[in-house]
Parts: C-alpha cells; structure tokens; sequence
C-alpha cells in the first residue's frame, strides 16, 4: 500500500509543478498549508531539479520518482527536510499516473513551455497578490490614521456641536455634491440653508470637523481647514472682521485669482495696504457720478436699440438682461470703454478679439480658468477652452496696450474711470518709486471687474425676480418713482435724484439680505482666541423670509446684520459703485413708460422661503 502511494503520487511532483499552471492561480501555492511555515521556493532552482528529474522521465528512464520528488523538495526547504513534507505540496493538483504525464509532454520542449509559463503566471499572481495586499495594509492604516485625526479635529473644536462630515469643503467641485449626512454638507449649503443648520443646532456658531482627505489637499486652493466655525453671530463677526491680524485673510484660498498678477482681494498684511492704499481713491464720488450717468445712457440704449416699441419684452431669465448690462457699466465706468448693445467695433490690428468680445468671454469663462488647469486649457480640446484662453490672452494684450497708451501720452484727460484713477495714483511716485508694477496694476483691475460684474448682475436679477413674484412691492416702487417726478422729458435721470429715490435702495437691500452672491468669507485665527457667542433665534430681522424692502425705512434695522458687503477694514469698496449703479437700473426699468403690456422679466421657479 506504502509503496503504491509512493509511485502514484511521484508522478504528481512533477503535474503539481508544470502541468496545472491554472492551480496555482486559484488555489495559490502560498496559501497551501504546507507553506505557512516554510520559506517560499526559489522557482529558478525547482526548474532545473524538475528538468534534470523529467529528462529520465522523458528517456523513459523514469528512475525512482520518490528520490527526484526528495531531490525537489530538497532544493525547496533544505537538505533532508524532504521526509514527509513533500506530499501536501501535490495534493491540489489531482491524482493521476506517471503514463498521464508522458502522454500529455511527449518533448521535454513542451514540458519546459509549461514550466516556464506556470513561473511566469505564478509570480504575476504573486506580484498582484504582494501589490493588493500592501495597498489593503496602506488603505487600514490610512482609515485608522483618518480616525485619530477626525477625533482630534472633533477635540480641537471643544465639541461643539456642528456637523461631522468627511468632506467639510468649499470647494469648486463639492459644489455640484448632494447633501449626504455625515459625507458632504452638499452644493452651496450655507447659501441654500441660509440660517436653518444654525436654527438645528440652537447656536449661531457652529462647527464642520472632518478628517483632511487626498482631496481637500489636492484641491487646498479653494478650501478651508478640516476644522471650521461658521458664525453667524453679528457680534462675533463685528470682532472677527473688525480684527483684522487677529483673523487675516487665508489668502492661499484666493491664489487662483492671481493670474493676472498680485491684487488687493487676494493679498493680506503689508502687502494689502499698500494695494489699498492707492486703489481706494479710484472709488471716488467722481466715479459714482460717472457710474450713474453711463449706467443711465446704457439703459437708454437698451430701450432705443434693443427694446424699440415692441409691446412686450420676455426674458427667459433675467440674467440675460443683467449679465451685459452690468459688463457694459464696468467697461465704461472700470476701463473708461464704452460698450454699446448693438453697435459692434472693429477688432483692431493685431488682435483676434474686440475689446468688447474679449471682456464678455472673459466674464463669461471666469469658472472655467479657476477651476481648469492652464496647461490643460492650453491644450484647446474644446471650443469653450479655446475661447477662454484667447479672451484671457487677448483682454490682457488690450490692458497693457491701455497702460501703455495712458502713459505715454503728453497731456491726461480728466478721466474718473477706476483704470485711469488708478493709472493717475500710481504715477505719483513714492520715494522715486512706482507704487505698483504693471503686473499689480493689471491684476488689480482685473480684481475689480471680478469682484463687481457678476456680483452685480445676480443681485441685479434677483431684484426683477423679487419685484416679479411680489407685484404689490413693484407697484409700490413705480408709485414711489413717479411721485418723485425725477425722471425728465428724454427719459433721463440726473444723479441728484439718487437720494430721492430711497425705496430703489431698501429693494436693493432687501435683496441682498435674502440672497447676498457673496454667502460666506473665509478668514483664519492667527492666536489663540475667545469669542462669545450666543444662542440662535431669528432675533435680527422680524419675519426673515419674507420679502419687504420697508424694514430698510428708519435707521433702526441691525446693521451688524447685514453684510453682504463684508465689514470692517476689508469690506468691499466697490459698496457704492453697486448701489449707484442698481438704483439707476432699477429706476429706469422699473419706471420705463408702459406700452400695450408692461414689461415683464420672467423668472425661474418659485423661491421657497421654507
Ligand atoms: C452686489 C455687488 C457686490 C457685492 C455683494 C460685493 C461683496 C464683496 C465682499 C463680500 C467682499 C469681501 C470679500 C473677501 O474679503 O473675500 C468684497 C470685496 C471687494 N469688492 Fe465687492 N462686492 C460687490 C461689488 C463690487 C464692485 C462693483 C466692485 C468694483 C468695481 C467691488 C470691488 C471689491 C474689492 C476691490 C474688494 C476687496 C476689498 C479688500 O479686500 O480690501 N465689489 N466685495
């Protein structure tokens, strides 16, 4: 019995190792109990022992199967450890005879094929096997390094309560992301939300902890820390805004509007001041009054040109008024050029784009140069990148023209346009220095047509929307306009008037309070730092969802309240620009000497206050 054991599993020492490849790859040969506490075989040395046993074999000259298997063993573990252990190794192959085997390789050659592609098999499983293997190790440890810094974010906060989430971003991306609890806090949340993840949690500072992830780094440009307070608590952020080293600005989160060199939106410290220092004076009450007047002949052109006597004008969306209406205010009135509706210029030699064309694309394509990598919109794979990265090229040929121009020539218009103020400021030199190089000077007018033109052009559109869903408060308005007789014969209207016509500004208002473009600024904690904060109630505005621009009437409403602007040292100074210019729009529009039907600006869905 002994013997007929031993001569029917040598044959098996040689299938187990070169004719079943396809056993090894499922049932893999290290899993084998036999090799748990056996190093692993060197393949190179059992080929040869397996070559030099098969050509007896092959010769039919098999000698002793039993001492080739031993010899085989052997090379695996060592000299005379062969007793016993070699079985265990063939017994997944299946049983079949030593005849099987001289059937099934009639050349040593086919033997040899075999064996080779059973190495070369083996190791790739062995090589995926080690690879998956570490990476399950890497990704364990990873989870458990995630789970000691989510419990140290957690901490850090004081565990206050707030969300706990593994994706505590505001980032370009997440913003299409759903709301899934515990995962994301979804697109847009602050700005959807408003105050409801305040109300739920009973207090008006509130905290996201998550771990950092891969993604939060990568995309970092955008993003805030893994631990984040939202406040909304007006006396907190009086302290935070108003202290401005305390709680600077996390300017690596604005870097991607550099683009077109350093600006005063996205610098923090010395360099800040001096950007604000002489950009400031540019937002002149000069520059209002040139704001308002363009902004009048803009509409007015909108009327004569585009509007003509048709009885009904129909927007699908309001953006499609606004959008170039508030383009065309910041050509003038920001780069001292004049944009007509209709009248399109020439594109001037060695340029591909007008002026024009230029700055509407760019405006247009602002999302895609943040959030699309230079090289990749370089590489023009669609019309829209293409596009973008001529407009880009093609508005900064035409500031450095405009630069250049402004300073060569011998005698300077007055101008009020931001771009000459700033020109004229900066040529008053310092100490026998430029204030700003031209790179500065660029990027910081391209900051403003930024920072004002979409800002502008929503809140633009959420005022007609407003108007629209609320007839009563339009009827109101245009009551208001005409009882104040301010607009003369040629339908125009003289900047004086602006004061008298305070209801266009509660509007304004109204719908900045409801729907401010700007939902939420980022600012990090330089020192240690102790802020109170109180519990939350809709204690600042009485009935907070529902739309009256009468709050605004007396002086009373909260003014650390509404902060659509920012507050403190670094809020907005484009404030005035923006209320000029909405209060002429909306006047003129708004008061627009009726047809047959009045016109009518369509609006999406209804909002939903709940
Ligand atoms: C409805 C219209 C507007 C809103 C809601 C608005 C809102 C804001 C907010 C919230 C900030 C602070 C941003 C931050 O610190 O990150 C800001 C800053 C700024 N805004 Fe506006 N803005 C508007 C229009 C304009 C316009 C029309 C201009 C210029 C033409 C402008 C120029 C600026 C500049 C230069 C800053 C940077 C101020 C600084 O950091 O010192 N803004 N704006």
């Amino acid at each position: 019995m002994g013997e007929t054991l031993a001569v029917e599993l040598a044959p098996f020492s040689i299938r187990v190792l070169i004719v079943e490849p396809g056993a090894f790859r499922t049932e893999n040969i290290f899993s084998q109990p036999f090799y748990e506490d056996n190093p692993i075989p060197d393949y190179d040395e059992l080929r040869k022992v397996a070559i030099a046993h098969y050509k007896a074999v092959d010769g039919m000259q098999p000698g002793d199967p039993l001492k080739a298997m031993q010899a085989l063993v052997d090379v695996i573990h060592g000299e005379g450890r062969a007793k016993g252990k070699a079985w265990p190794l063939f017994l997944p192959l299946g049983v079949e005879t030593e005849t099987a085997i001289r059937d099934k390789f009639e050349t040593l050659d086919g033997l040899i094929d075999e064996w080779d592609e059973l190495i070369r098999d083996t190791r790739l499983d062995n090589l995926w096997y080690g690879t998956a293997l570490l990476a399950l190790s890497v990704l364990l440890l990873l989870v458990f390094q995630k789970i000691i810094e989510f419990r140290r974010a957690v901490h850090s906060v004081n565990n206050h309560p707030g969300y706990r989430l593994l994706l505590n971003t505001l980032g370009p991306i997440e913003n299409f992301f759903p709301r899934v609890p515990g995962i994301t806090p979804g697109g847009f949340h602050m700005w959807r939300r408003k105050h409801k993840d305040f109300e739920s949690h009973g207090w008006d500072v509130i905290t996201y902890a998550s771990p950092s992830t891969l993604y939060m780094r990568i995309v970092s440009a955008f993003l805030g820390s893994k631990t984040n307070f939202y406040v909304a608590d007006p006396d907190a952020i009086k302290e935070i805004t108003t202290h401005r080293a305390r709680f600077p600005k996390p300017v690596e989160q604005y870097k991607l509007l550099t683009f077109f060199g350093n600006n005063i939106v996205a610098s923090e410290g010395e360099e800040w001041k001096r950007y604000r220092k002489i950009t400031a004076p540019a937002f002149s009450e000069r520059n209002n009054r040139l704001v308002w007047d363009e902004t009048i002949l803009i509409v007015q052109d909108l009327f004569n040109n585009v509007w003509g006597d048709q009885e009904e004008i129909a927007y699908n969306h309001a953006v499609d008024l606004t959008l170039p209406m508030a383009l065309f205010v910041i050509g003038v009135a920001g780069f001292g050029r004049r944009i007509f509706w209709k009248e399109d210029e020439l594109v001037p030699p060695g340029h591909k784009l007008t002026f024009k064309g230029a700055l509407h694309t760019v405006a247009k394509e602002v999302f895609t140069k943040l959030v699309v990598p230079d090289w990749v919109l370089k590489l023009g794979l669609t019309e829209s990148h293409r596009q973008t990265t001529l407009a880009f090229d093609e508005l900064h040929m035409y500031l450095v023209e405009m630069i250049r121009a402004r300073k060569e020539s011998e005698k300077k218009e007055e101008r009020y346009d931001l771009f000459s103020s700033l020109l004229d400021a900066n040529e008053e030199e310092e100490d026998g220095q430029v204030k700003l190089q031209d790179s500065e000077l660029i990027g910081n007018l391209f900051i403003f047509l930024i920072a004002g033109h979409e800002t502008t052009a929503h809140t633009l559109c959420y005022v007609f929307a407003m108007l629209a869903m609320h007839p009563e408060e339009q009827e109101t308005l245009y009551e208001h306009i005409k009882t104040k007789s301010v607009i003369q014969d040629g339908g125009l209207l003289d900047y004086e008037c602006m004061n008298a016509l305070p209801y266009c500004g509660w509007v304004l208002n109204e719908t900045l309070r409801m729907f401010p473009p700007v939902h939420s600024i980022p600012k990090s904690v330089a020192e240690d730092t102790t802020i109170t904060i109180s519990n939350a109630e809709a204690r600042y505005w009485e009935d907070p969802h529902t739309f009256k621009p009468k709050r605004f009437m007396d002086d009373k409403w909260p003014r650390d309240a509404f902060l659509p602007f920012n507050a403190g040292p670094r809020a907005c100074l484009g404030r005035r620009f923006t209320e000029t210019e909405s209060v002429a729009v909306i006047a003129m529009i708004v008061s627009r000497p009726a047809k047959k039907t009045r016109t009518q600006i369509k609006t999406g869905p209804k909002y939903d206050a709940s």
